[in-house]
């Protein structure tokens, strides 16, 4: 029985994740934007590199706020940082278009995005992750853990104490295991299908840079802190 409930710290540590998470919740402008109108692959590629600035700045805050993490060794900090920001901004990504929308507002969305600029080959294998991830229905406080669960990821290269960080991914792991239960009962495989993402999510990041650059336009301008941290330029 007490296996299954959620004890009164574990309350508050979730508590401390989902309020940062969801104070940091990216402005849904994106989203107003592109649904306007149909901007240039120029235009889009711009939009991206701005979203993508702010939400990395949004990302620093928030993972500063995970219990703990400000005490791991400081490069490792940088490593997990590093090594999670492109899966984070497509887990973002993902929870943007499967927000509730007006009727007909995510088909233009989608619509939008695949007229971006971004080619046809990566085109296949985001679409998917963003469908398994719609399919899956997160509750916010899931989605926080779940970015908290992928920043804290032990084996991110460079990474020099990996017990330190498994340390701190185990209890977030066993609040999101919790969590999954408690919302989804039904599914008794809801929590294993939720850990499967963060596989295929590894995917994406995986094509990421070869994506920039493949984006249909010649000079591709980067900020300096996305040439940091997505290895470009
Ligand atoms: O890195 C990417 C890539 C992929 C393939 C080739 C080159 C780059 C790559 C990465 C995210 C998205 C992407 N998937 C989205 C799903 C729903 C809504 C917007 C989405 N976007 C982009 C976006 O602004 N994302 C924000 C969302 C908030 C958090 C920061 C990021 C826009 C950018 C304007 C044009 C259309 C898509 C689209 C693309």
């Amino acid at each position: 029985k007490e296996k299954a409930e959620i004890t009164k710290e574990q309350q508050a540590f979730m508590k401390v994740i989902v309020d940062s998470y969801n104070r940091h919740q990216i402005p849904q402008d994106v989203t107003k934007k592109l649904l306007q109108e149909q901007y240039s692959a120029e235009e889009n590629f711009i939009l991206l590199t701005e979203m993508a600035t702010s939400q990395v700045q949004v990302l620093v805050e928030f993972t500063k706020n995970i219990p703990g993490f400000l005490s791991l060794d400081h490069e490792d900090q940088i490593a997990l940082l590093k090594g999670s920001a492109v899966e984070a901004m497509f887990l973002r990504s993902a929870q943007v278009l499967s927000t509730k929308m007006p009727n007909g507002h995510t088909e233009v969305l989608e619509e939008r995005i695949r007229n971006s600029g971004i080619s046809e080959e990566f085109m296949t294998p985001m679409f998917n992750f963003y469908k398994s991830i719609g399919k899956l229905h997160m509750v916010q406080e899931e989605q926080a853990l779940l970015t908290a669960v992928t920043i804290l990821t032990p084996d991110r290269p460079f990474v020099k104490d990996h017990p330190a960080v498994e340390r701190l991914q185990e209890p977030m792991l066993e609040v999101l295991r919790k969590l999954c239960a408690l919302h989804h009962p039904r599914e008794p495989q809801y929590f294993a299908r939720l850990l499967g993402r963060l596989t295929e999510l590894r995917t994406l990041n995986h094509y990421h840079t070869e994506m920039l650059t493949s984006w249909r336009m010649n000079d591709q301008k980067f900020t300096p802190l996305l040439c940091e941290i997505w290895d470009v330029q």
